[in-house]
């Protein structure tokens, strides 16, 4: 008869050791079945408003303890008012008794003042600021148009605050291959800007190119960091096609080649404190992305953790995979780490095929699949 024991394994989780009736260890079984990490928080993250923030805000914090929450509302959350408001609206949409704490983000545009920074800063609640080149995502007609001849004073205040540029990293200039603008957008803008501003601290978000791996990775510890999404660590873009337009993996920056994928996992797995976790979660109602114009975003909220951690397992580097969830972001942002903890447990579920609202339907990451590891509630 063989039993299976549950024993502590070194740093992290546990696994299952085999015993026969004597008690001799027949097979030590490399799997990992449980794993306990500190609680995550998601460093990107968007809430919308209205039903669909009633809709979504639960997903987020029965996973997450803290996120930044993105500003790209319609109107955009410009002040610092605005954020103020806007966390009252989540704060009400949590679950009773839930600790989510969302932390706000200010949406640049060519007429953000210096001392909407000062007013960002004091209050205490906003901890970034939103970079959209106008026209280069959802809900970013509002963005900046001329970042070095518009944004340069409001930049200079940043630094003095210690508050971090968050950027979605695209050039919007339509001549330019859809493929190729997170990289130009690095030769054009990024590394101009660190030239002029290395105090600044800035975070790319959502990167999807090996380009932007290397960026990073050039770049000062602290100074720069980079959030990943769990569609640019499993899926390239041959997901945009298989089998048919598959428009709920689409999303921008739009997913690129197998290499540019491969090169993500291997920085997120290396170990460096560069990269951290940032869903990208952006959920559109199904008919917005069913659509003969659908719009860009995937809604991995529900999944993401599972996602997470099933990129490490794959990838051999589970032990990488806390610091990737729990410690990379908070130490960039200067924040304390959590102290709660979850666990994670290898066992098969299926993703729903839908989540049904009363205004409509979301469809989430993967839907549908099995996945192995889940979250115990
Ligand atoms: N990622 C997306 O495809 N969409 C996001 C915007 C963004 O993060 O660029 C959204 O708000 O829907
Ligand atoms: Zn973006
Ligand atoms: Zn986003």
């Amino acid at each position: 008869m063989i039993k299976t024991l549950v024993s502590p394994c070194s740093g992290f989780g546990s696994q299952k050791l085999k015993f026969d009736r004597s008690c001799k260890k027949v097979k030590l079984r490399a799997v990992r079945m449980e794993l306990t990490i500190t609680q995550p928080d998601d460093w990107h993250l968007h809430l919308r408003e209205g039903d669909l923030l009633q809709a979504v805000a639960p997903h987020s914090a029965s996973n997450f303890k803290r996120a930044i929450v993105m500003p790209n509302l319609k109107p955009p959350v410009t002040s610092t008012a605005a954020a103020v408001v806007y966390r009252k609206f989540i704060m009400k949409a949590l679950p009773s008794g839930s600790s989510f704490d969302p932390l706000m983000t200010l949406y640049l545009t060519d007429k953000t003042q210096p001392d909407e920074i000062k007013r960002a800063r004091e209050s205490g609640v906003v901890y970034a600021v939103k970079l959209y080149p106008a026209g280069a995502t959802t809900n970013s007609q509002d963005g900046v148009t001329d970042l070095f001849g518009k944004c340069l004073p409001v930049l200079e205040e940043m630094v003095k605050q210690n508050m971090p540029l968050l950027v979605h990293g695209e050039v919007t200039d339509p001549s330019i291959d859809v493929f190729d603008r997170e990289k130009i957008f690095i030769d054009t803008v990024l590394q101009p800007l660190i030239q002029r501003l290395p105090q600044l601290k800035i975070v790319m978000e959502h990167i999807t190119t090996m380009d932007a791996v290397k960026f990073v990775e050039s770049c000062k510890e602290g100074f720069v960091g980079a959030t990943v999404t769990p569609q640019h660590l499993l899926l390239n873009r041959n997901a945009l096609f298989q089998g048919g337009l598959q428009p709920h993996n689409y999303c921008l920056p739009v997913l690129k080649r197998e290499i540019h994928r491969e090169a993500i996992v291997k920085a997120v797995t290396s170990g460096s404190k560069k990269f951290f976790l940032g869903t990208d979660s952006a959920p559109h109602e199904r008919s917005r992305k069913e659509s003969s114009c659908g719009c860009a975003g995937i809604y991995s909220a529900p999944v993401a953790l599972s996602l997470y951690a099933k990129v490490f397992d794959e990838a051999g580097a589970l032990d990488k995979l806390e610091a990737f969830t729990s410690f990379n972001g908070p130490d960039f942002y200067g924040l304390p780490r959590n102290s709660s903890k979850v666990t994670l447990k290898k066992s098969p579920w299926k993703v729903p095929d839908v989540f049904n609202f009363s205004f409509g339907e979301i469809v989430p990451m993967f839907a549908g699949e099995t996945l192995q590891w889940q979250p115990l509630k």
